[in-house]
Parts: C-alpha cells; sequence; structure tokens
C-alpha cells in the first residue's frame, strides 16, 4: 500500500532484553520495515562493521555532529553518545516507507517531541533475573559495566509508561509477530488514512 508518509516506530528497551535480535528476525520477515543506523562513541565489539551495526565515531566527531543539526536525537548512555542520523530517517518516511529506531528511553522521549505521531514500543524481559543472565551470556560486557546496565535498566523500566506499546521478549518470534501486529494495526489508523480516501471520494 504506497502511502504519502512513513510511520516511525520507536523500540527501546533495556540493554540486553534482546533489542538486536528481535530487529534482526524482524528483518528476516518480509516486512518493509527500514532500519535506521545509529551514530556511536561506543567502540565496536567483535563482529561489528561501521555503517552495519553503527556508525561508529570519534568524541570530536559525534559533536560535530551534534553541533550541525545532524542528529535527530542524541543520548548519553554508560559514558558513551548514541544518536540517530537526521537525514535518513527524514527521508525514508517522507517516501513512505516505515522506519523503525532502536534507541535508549532519553533518545525515545526527544523523539516524541519531534515525532508525536511515532509508534513507542517497549520490550520487556520475562524478569529482571532473566535480564542479567542475557547480558552475561552475550558475553560482550565486564561485570562492572554488566551492573551499570543493570541500573540503567530498571530506571528505563519506569519510563515504560511513556510508551504506547509493551512487548515482552519471551520467545523471539513471538515478540516479533507481537511488533508486526502493531505496525498492521497502527498502519491502518484512520488518522493516517484519512485524508488519501477523502482525495479517493473526490476522484
Ligand atoms: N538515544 C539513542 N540510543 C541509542 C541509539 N542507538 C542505540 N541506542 C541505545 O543505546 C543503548 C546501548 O547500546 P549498545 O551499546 O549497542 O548495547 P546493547 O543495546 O546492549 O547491545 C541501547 O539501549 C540502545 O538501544 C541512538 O541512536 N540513540
Ligand atoms: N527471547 C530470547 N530468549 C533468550 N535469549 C534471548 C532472547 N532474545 C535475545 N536473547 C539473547 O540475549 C542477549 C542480548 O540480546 P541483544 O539482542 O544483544 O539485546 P539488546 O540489543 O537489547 O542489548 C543475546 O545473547 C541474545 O541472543
Amino acid at each position: 500500500m504506497k502511502r504519502d508518509k512513513g510511520l516511525l516506530i520507536v523500540l527501546s528497551g533495556p540493554s540486553g532484553v534482546g533489542k538486536g535480535t528481535v530487529c534482526g528476525a524482524l528483518r528476516q520477515h518480509d516486512t518493509h520495515i527500514r532500519y535506521s543506523v545509529s551514530a556511536t562513541t561506543r567502540k565496536p565489539r567483535q563482529g561489528e562493521v561501521d555503517g552495519v551495526n553503527y556508525f561508529f565515531k570519534s568524541k570530536e566527531e559525534f559533536e560535530h555532529m551534534i553541533e550541525n543539526n545532524q542528529l535527530l536525537e542524541w543520548a548519553k548512555y554508560v559514558d558513551n553518545y548514541y544518536g540517530t542520523p537526521r537525514k535518513y530517517v527524514e527521508d525514508t518516511i517522507a517516501l513512505g516507507h516505515d522506519v523503525i529506531l532502536e534507541i535508549e528511553v532519553q533518545g525515545a522521549l526527544q523523539v516524541r517531541e519531534t515525532f508525536p505521531e511515532g509508534v513507542f514500543i517497549f520490550l520487556m524481559p520475562p524478569s529482571l533475573k532473566e535480564l542479567r543472565s542475557r547480558i552475561e551470556n552475550r558475553g560482550t560486557e565486564t561485570k562492572d559495566l554488566i551492573d551499570s546496565r543493570m541500573t540503567v535498566a530498571q530506571e528505563e523500566i519506569e519510563l515504560m509508561d511513556k510508551y504506547d506499546y509493551v512487548v515482552e521478549n519471551d520467545e523471539v518470534e513471538a515478540a516479533v509477530e507481537r511488533i508486526k501486529s502493531i505496525v498492521t494495526a497502527e498502519n491502518c489508523r484512520k488518522e493516517r488514512l484519512i485524508d488519501k480516501y477523502k482525495q479517493l471520494v473526490k476522484e
């Protein structure tokens, strides 16, 4: 279905809940959703590719992007900057494609201000114990960093109320199906379609 404007979807949730895994699985389904690649000052993890997982930047490069208004939103998360390049998101939506942003809570709240019509989804782990074990099993963070991320996680979960939908990531495929259902339903909201169909009646 061709639309004038695509849907902006924001997916947040605590570190280790499975945002990357769920987005990766969503990509395997033929949903036509586009993925925004963030900029970060975090060092690449093993296997991460510049321009695919993130645009890896120095602190100076990132600050330059902030000053030049190149970021739709940005936030500091456990000692590093993360931000969404503005142009890709704006161009993609303008072309009528849906786009998903996988970002933490402070950034999501900034996006809510500029895109109140966006769809905000919070991914929840089945329990905090399961969350910690997912971060530990991923094996990418030291114990100190895992503790910091667990502290941030509890603060983030308290802001769940700011989101439109809460999706539990118990099983990856089940979470993907829930997100697909949300996107389908949101694309049928009358507010998004009313102008298009009014026009059709006039023609
Ligand atoms: N505000 C904001 N947060 C981001 C962005 N990109 C990633 N994040 C979030 O930053 C946090 C840390 O990301 P990362 O270091 O990749 O760790 P991981 O999510 O545990 O794999 C996560 O909550 C991400 O969702 C962004 O562009 N903006
Ligand atoms: N539904 C799930 N059940 C069990 N393990 C999961 C599930 N979703 C993700 N994982 C695992 O949890 C770890 C963290 O997932 P990841 O996608 O990196 O999280 P995030 O991007 O939210 O930080 C990974 O090792 C991943 O394989």
